[in-house]
């Protein structure tokens, strides 16, 4: 496994609070790594970062090697954001063909790759309406095709399955484990303990800082905890602990 993104000794502070803390993090391929941490903990910002969308205030991230923002790199990125950026006035599949597009695909191919990322997410029958007319949870599936579309490398999502029920979330897990066995990196950011169980590895996220990682089971094991949520809040009054005592 090789590492294809590494974030070392990231701080960063919005308006002199302080948001990430002394965070190390690395994501290798054939991983699904997974940022588990309650609103507000700062996945949503770390994913910023490694994207170089947000500049850290000391500390590096880095994508292959290479400081983001790097047009090149960020080819090889299938990103999905917490806001959906799709064009209302357009169908799902002009957005879906704009964005295959953009990444530059093989016109004769792109048909094929829009029904296959389509068909991941359940959003076939629904191709030639307009988004304007979808669900919340629609356009997120949306989304979550566009950020497939190039078959890439590397997928960023950050809380792909809110607003998706259970059964498509277990196919849509399916297929991210299919990508995973291809040799691609996943990082995925959620708060729901059963997201973070499909996970390789996790960072677990509390008030910016990384209160413990590992595998599932690793972390099960160190914390005695019957299941993530146990070891999330032991980890998370340790930590309190220690910074008390500090
Ligand atoms: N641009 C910004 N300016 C000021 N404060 C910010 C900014 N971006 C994030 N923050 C603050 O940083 C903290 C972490 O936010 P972040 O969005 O990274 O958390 P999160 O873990 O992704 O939460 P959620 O699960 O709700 O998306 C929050 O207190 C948030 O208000």
């Amino acid at each position: 496994m090789t590492d294809l993104i590494k974030v070392t000794n990231v701080n960063k502070s919005y308006n002199g609070k302080l948001t990430l803390e002394s965070i190390n993090l690395v994501a290798k391929s054939n991983q699904v790594l997974g940022l588990l941490g309650p609103s507000g903990a700062g996945k949503t910002t770390l994913i910023k970062i490694i994207m170089g969308m947000e500049h850290p205030d000391s500390g590096t991230a880095t994508v292959f090697d290479q400081q983001m923002p790097n047009r090149e790199v960020l080819q090889s990125i299938g990103f999905m954001a917490q806001e959906d950026a799709l064009y209302s006035s357009l169908s799902a599949r002009e957005n879906l063909r704009f964005f295959a597009e953009l990444f530059q695909l093989n016109k004769d191919d792109i048909e094929n790759r829009i029904n296959y990322v389509a068909s991941i997410v359940d959003l076939v029958p629904d191709l030639n309406r307009r988004v304007s007319n979808f669900s919340g949870g629609m356009k997120r599936r949306l989304s979550l095709a566009i950020s497939l579309i190039a078959d890439p490398k590397i997928l960023i999502l950050d809380e792909p399955t809110v607003g998706i029920d259970p059964e498509l979330r277990r196919q849509i897990w399916n297929e991210l484990h299919k990508y995973r066995d291809e040799g691609k990196t996943i990082i995925i950011t959620t708060h729901v303990m059963e997201d973070a169980a499909q996970c390789d590895n996790l960072a677990m996220i509390r008030n910016g800082k990384i209160i413990s990682s590992g595998s599932p089971e690793e972390m099960k094991q160190a914390y005695h905890a019957k299941d993530l949520e146990e070891v999330f809040l032991t980890a998370g009054r340790v930590t309190n602990e220690n910074s008390v005592n500090n």
